[in-house]
This record gives structure tokens, C-alpha cells and sequence, in this order.
């Protein structure tokens, strides 16, 4: 099945809202292959973002994301990666509508609480970057419960 890396940017963590964000993917059906607390180095974290190193915000951004602990994690399910991505809410918390996470709890794009691949491809790429050493091979015993097939 599809898989997704989601990254509870610093902000998240430092506001407490990772027990939120956990539950709500849990909640909807998708399943943890892997999950750590870490605070990255400048480079790793230019690395990640290194399609926006041309962005003016580039080096704001990658202040932002040395600046405390991240949760890391992949998640799996059906769409996930599409899923997870409207889950989560537009770029712009101006845009992101109630209901979503950054809707929710976000004002301003450069504390935007969290991270989304935004295709199957780009999640292979930031997976193995960030989980090199693999991921959980598990299955909930809930999954025909939740999946039709
Ligand atoms: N104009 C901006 N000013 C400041 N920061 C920005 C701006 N645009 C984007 N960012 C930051 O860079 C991140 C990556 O931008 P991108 O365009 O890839 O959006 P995204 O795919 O929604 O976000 P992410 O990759 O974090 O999931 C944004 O989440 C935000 O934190």
C-alpha cells in the first residue's frame, strides 16, 4: 500500500500538539511504519528542502526546521499521500479551511506545524532520506474494518 512522510515541523512539537496530529491520521485509517523525535542538522535539513533552495524563504525555512525537535513519521494507507496532504491543508494557513491541520492550529505560513509529501515520488525520496534504516512491517488486525479489500 501507499505510503507518506509526515514531519511535525518544531513549532508542532513545542506547542504540544503531537498526540493531536498522531490521532487524527490514526483516527482516519492510515497505520504508523515509523516514527522518531530528532533534531536535524542544517545540512540534512537543506537537503530535505533542497527543491526550494532557490526560494528567497529558503534560509528562513530551514532556520525554522533546525530550530527544536521534529517528529518524523511514515504513514500508510490507501491515498494516504493525497489524503494526508488535504489532512493537513493548504501551504498558507490564510487558505487552509477549518477542519484541516493547519486550518486548526496555524496563522502564518513560516509556522505552518507540519510537513506532507506531496507525491508518491517525492514520499520515496523523503522516506528513504529520513528512514534509511526501513520501516515497521505490521498490519492492524482493525484493516478489514477500514478497507474493503
Ligand atoms: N512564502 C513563504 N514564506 C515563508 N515560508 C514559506 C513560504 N512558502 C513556503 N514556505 C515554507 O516552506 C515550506 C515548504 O513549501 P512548499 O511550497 O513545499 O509547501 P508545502 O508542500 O505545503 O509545505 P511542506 O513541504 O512543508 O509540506 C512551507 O510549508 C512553509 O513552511
Amino acid at each position: 500500500m501507499e505510503t507518506t512522510f509526515i514531519m511535525i515541523k518544531p513549532d508542532g512539537v513545542q506547542r504540544g500538539l503531537i498526540g493531536d496530529i498522531i490521532s487524527r491520521f490514526e483516527k482516519k485509517g492510515f497505520y504508523l511504519k515509523a516514527m522518531k523525535l530528532i533534531t536535524v542538522e542544517r545540512s540534512f535539513a537543506e537537503k530535505h528542502y533542497a527543491d526550494l533552495s532557490s526560494k528567497p524563504f529558503f534560509g528562513g525555512l530551514v532556520e525554522y526546521i533546525v530550530s527544536g525537535p521534529v517528529v518524523a513519521m511514515v504513514w500508510e494507507g490507501k491515498g494516504v499521500v493525497a489524503t494526508g496532504r488535504l489532512m493537513i491543508g493548504a501551504t498558507k494557513p490564510s487558505e487552509s479551511v477549518p477542519g484541516s491541520i493547519r486550518g486548526d492550529y496555524a496563522v502564518e505560513v513560516g509556522r505552518n506545524v507540519i510537513h506532507g509529501s506531496d507525491s508518491v515520488g517525492s514520499a520515496q525520496k523523503e522516506i528513504a532520506l529520513w528512514f534509511p534504516e526501513g520501516l515497521s512491517e505490521w498490519r492492524s488486525e482493525m484493516h478489514p474494518w477500514i478497507y474493503e479489500a
